[in-house]
Order: structure tokens, then sequence, then C-alpha cells
């Protein structure tokens, strides 16, 4: 059966491979992120690949009432959305506590937790009208444990987590399905945004060993999506091989 999918932050990274995945697999998606073109080159793709059917909501789910008003503007058809999958975040610099951009920590705060809880508060009331929904919250191991420099990107995670936890409880009368993913490593435009552009110290983080790729991480999501409706995988940490956890890497040396 086809469903909805709502993906947020789908013109790159995770959410585009999401988008790819569910669109093969027959489903129609609600794209969101903020450059509009790469949204529309994604769904021009898409359908004409696998014919599918998708509605672009580009706005910056920092901002409150875009986000309030783009979800109110779905048409009729669209708004039993199945699955959320909360991507849309960031990391910006790696700075220690005392060095750090204080414009950097809101834009992370602002992003990877008040976005997303500013798309979940708007879509939670149908899906607990319908007594059906799914939501995945993209989290990280540095939700999990922290590292030097990770300090405000850490914490917005760790809120990701609590908030994942606070919200299976609330929604489980509700029969809302709440899923925490958290991947390590992964090889997207991540590190380029979190060094702002600087291509060198972003692709060094990628050096010695082999990351998670989109993809890998998307196949992950959409598992959690095929699972019987009795079923949910609640909390998942998923990291490359090379990866031990937030700290631990094996690395081999550059040839
Ligand atoms: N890559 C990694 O190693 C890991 C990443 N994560 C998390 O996974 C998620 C996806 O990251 P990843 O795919 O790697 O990174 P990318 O930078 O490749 O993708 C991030 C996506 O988020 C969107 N986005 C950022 N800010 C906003 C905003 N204010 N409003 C709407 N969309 C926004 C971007 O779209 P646009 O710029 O067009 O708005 C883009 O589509 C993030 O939450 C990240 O923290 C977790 C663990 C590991
Ligand atoms: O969330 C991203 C992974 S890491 O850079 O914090 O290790």
């Amino acid at each position: 059966m086809s469903k909805t999918i709502f993906i947020t932050g789908a013109t790159s990274g995770f959410g585009a491979a999401c988008a790819g995945i569910f669109a093969e697999n027959g489903h129609r998606l609600v794209l969101n992120g903020r450059r509009q073109e790469r949204l529309e080159a994604i769904a021009s793709d898409l359908r004409a690949r696998f014919g599918t059917d998708s509605l672009l909501l580009p706005f910056d789910v920092r901002d409150r009432a875009a986000v309030t008003a783009a979800i109110e503007s779905m048409p009729a058809g669209w708004r039993d959305v199945d699955v959320l999958i909360n991507n849309a975040g960031l990391a910006l610099g790696r700075d220690l506590f005392q060095d750090a951009s204080l414009d950097d920590w809101d834009q992370m705060l602002d992003t990877n937790v008040k976005g997303l809880l500013y798309v979940t508060r708007a879509l939670v009331p149908r899906m607990l009208e319908r007594r059906r929904g799914h939501i995945i919250n993209l989290g990280s191991v540095a939700g999990k444990e922290v590292y030097e420099r990770g300090n405000v990107y850490c914490a917005s995670k760790f809120a990701v987590d609590a908030l994942n936890r606070s919200l299976r409880i609330d929604l489980l009368a509700g029969g809302i399905k709440v899923t925490g993913i958290h991947p390590g490593a992964a090889e997207t435009e991540f590190s380029l945004v979190r060094f702002k552009g600087d291509t060198d110290t972003a692709q060094k983080v990628y050096q010695g060993f082999q990351p998670l790729s989109a993809r890998d991480v998307a196949e992950v999501i959409y598992y959690t999506t095929t699972l019987p409706p009795h079923v949910c995988v609640n909390d998942l940490v998923l990291t490359c091989t090379a990866q031990a956890d937030a700290f631990y890497f094996h690395k081999e040396p550059s040839k």
C-alpha cells in the first residue's frame, strides 16, 4: 500500500536518500528543505524514474509561522501523513565551548530541536485523529555520548533523544510509533556545512576508514517502516564497522 512520507531536509544527504528509497518502493513524498531548486530536481528525477508523486514544501523549519502555514496549505489528499522523518539538521563549528559562536548555537538549537518540534506539533493532531502514524527522528551518536568540542551540537541531539522518549510516552495511547535513529559518521554534506565550506577539513573527517553512506542510513530508516503495525523500533544506533562509538575509530594511515 502506498504511504505518504513527509521528509524534512530532503535536499541532501539522508533526506534525499530517504526520498529515493521510499520512491523506489512506491510511496509518495512530501519533501521539505530550504533549497527549492534542489527539491524540484529531486522530485522531477523520482517522477521520471519511478512515477513518484511529490508535494514540495520549501520552508525553513526554524520559522514557526512558515512551518504552520506550509502544513496548513497541504491539499486535503496529502494531509494523511503516514511517516514523518524529522531529518533537517546540522552541526556548525567544532570549537571549545569558550570559543564557539553564539549564532552557531542558535542555529543548531533552532533547527535540530525547535524545528523538529514545530513540524511534529503541526502533524501530530491528524495522526492522532487517524490513530496511525510513525515519527522518525534523526538523532546521532552525538546524542548518546558527548565529545570534545561537540558541546551544543551534542546537546541538541541529546534533546532529540529525550523528545523521542517523551513523545513515545505521550503518544502511546494514540497508536503512534516513535523511532530514534542515531547514526555515526556518514559522508554527506554534513561536514562541509559544519566546517562552513572548508572542503579540506570536511574531507579529512572521513579519511582512513569507510564511513556510512546516506543510502546505508536510508535503508535502515526504510526498514523500520516495513514492520507490522504492532512492532516499533524505538531506538537504533548505527555506525560504520570502523566506528565503535562517538570517540573510537579504527583508521588506516593514508597511503
Ligand atoms: N552525516 C552524519 O555524520 C550524521 C548526521 N546526522 C544528522 O542527520 C541529519 C541529516 O544530516 P545529513 O544528511 O548528514 O546532512 P546534510 O547536510 O547532507 O543534509 C541536511 C539537510 O537538512 C536541511 N536543513 C538544514 N537546515 C534546515 C532548515 N533550517 N530548514 C529546513 N531544512 C534544513 C538541508 O537542506 P537545505 O540546506 O536545503 O535547507 C539538508 O537537506 C541531521 O539532523 C544531522 O544532524 C546524525 C548523525 C550523523
Ligand atoms: O552527528 C554526526 C556525527 S558526529 O560528527 O557528531 O560524530
